[in-house]
């Protein structure tokens, strides 16, 4: 109801308003104070544990490459990554020209998940769910981001590296590299998301046996239950990172606001009921009708054969 009186107020204003206002609503997070979240407060906890960084690199092509760099780690997540990782994103949030992003790991292989130094220091009930709220609420602002994400694997994505693939619209993935949901063995559940992303992506029946099994995933069983969309093959055919671009540029190719409009509206219809999914594809759609893309296109009276 409120959302709707909002709506219409915007309505009454301008079209750029009512894209600002969507625009917002993405960024919208699952924890606010109302559930007891302090962002400030995690952020100074998560920062006592510093190591690694995570490395953004944003092209004029409009593709960025996200990198998780902590290789003495495996790449796992120490504190401090973590609020990097949330700094990162609210870059990308704000970056108008964004159409792909690939997220990778450092020297060949993905995430190994926790820094398990941190976890210790952490283990406390109270700790673990603040942690667990940021990176939930950092993780849905990653898969909601106006752009179209894949994650590049290579090597290993174990715990809530396993998990962090899940927050990409795609996974691609190097030969012989693994993705691995290692929470049974370490008497847990997926706690950044990756429960409820992953049964979204290859069904309640395959995530019962990722997780329960706490099963390796190779590229040839990623591919066939859905987790994986490519297996990235071939010497000579250049890095695993420009298969991953070239495999990603045909999905881009484009103006930023239209691909951006694509990656909204296959949001809206995977996150919202129907009903929701349909008016905001209304309002995406009223975004681009009329833009300068469309506009162009109908001047080249652009034949599709
Ligand atoms: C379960 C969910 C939870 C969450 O949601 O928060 C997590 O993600 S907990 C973390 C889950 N991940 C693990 O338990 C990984 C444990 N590590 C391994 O299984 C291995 O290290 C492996 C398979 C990643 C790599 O094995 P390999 O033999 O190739 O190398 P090393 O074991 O010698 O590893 C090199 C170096 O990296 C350190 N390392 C690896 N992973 C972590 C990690 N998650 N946290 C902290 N440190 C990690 C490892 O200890 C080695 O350090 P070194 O000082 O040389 O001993």
């Amino acid at each position: 109801m409120v959302l709707c009186a909002v709506r219409q107020h915007l309505l009454r204003g301008s079209r750029g308003a009512w894209a600002r206002f969507l625009q917002r609503q993405s960024r919208c997070c699952v924890y606010s104070s109302v559930h007891g979240f302090q962002q400030e407060e995690i952020r100074e906890k998560l920062q006592a544990f510093p190591g690694g960084s995570i490395e953004l690199l944003t092209q004029e092509s409009g593709l960025a490459v996200l990198t998780i760099n902590y290789p003495s780690r495996m790449n796992a997540f120490s504190g401090s990554m973590m609020v990097d990782l949330e700094e990162r994103v609210s870059q990308l949030e704000g970056w108008t020209d964004g159409k792909g992003l690939i997220v990778q790991g450092a020297s060949g292989t993905f995430c190994s998940g926790s820094d398990l130094n941190a976890v210790r220091a952490l283990s406390n009930p109270q700790d673990g769910m603040k942690m667990c709220m940021f990176m939930q609420n950092t993780l849905t602002r990653l898969l909601r981001l106006p752009m179209i994400s894949v994650a590049l694997v290579e090597g290993r994505a174990l715990g809530g590296g396993a998990e962090l693939t899940t927050a990409c619209d795609f996974r691609l993935m190097a030969p012989g590299s693994v993705i691995q949901f290692v929470h049974k063995h370490m008497g847990l559940v997926p706690g950044w998301g990756g429960a409820a992303r992953l049964v979204r992506i290859v069904g309640s029946q395959n995530a019962l046996k990722l997780l329960g099994g706490a099963v390796k995933v190779d590229p040839e069983l990623a591919l066939q239950i859905g987790l994986a969309e490519e297996v990235l093959q071939g010497e000579g055919a250049g890095t695993p990172l420009q298969r991953a671009e070239n495999w990603l540029s045909v999905y881009t190719k484009g103006p930023a606001p239209v691909i951006q409009a694509v990656k909204k509206v296959v949001l809206s219809g995977r996150e919202l009921p129907l009903s929701e999914a349909l008016r905001t594809e209304k309002d995406v759609f009223g975004t681009v009708w009329g833009g300068p893309a469309n506009m162009q296109a109908l001047a080249s009276k652009s034949k599709h054969r």
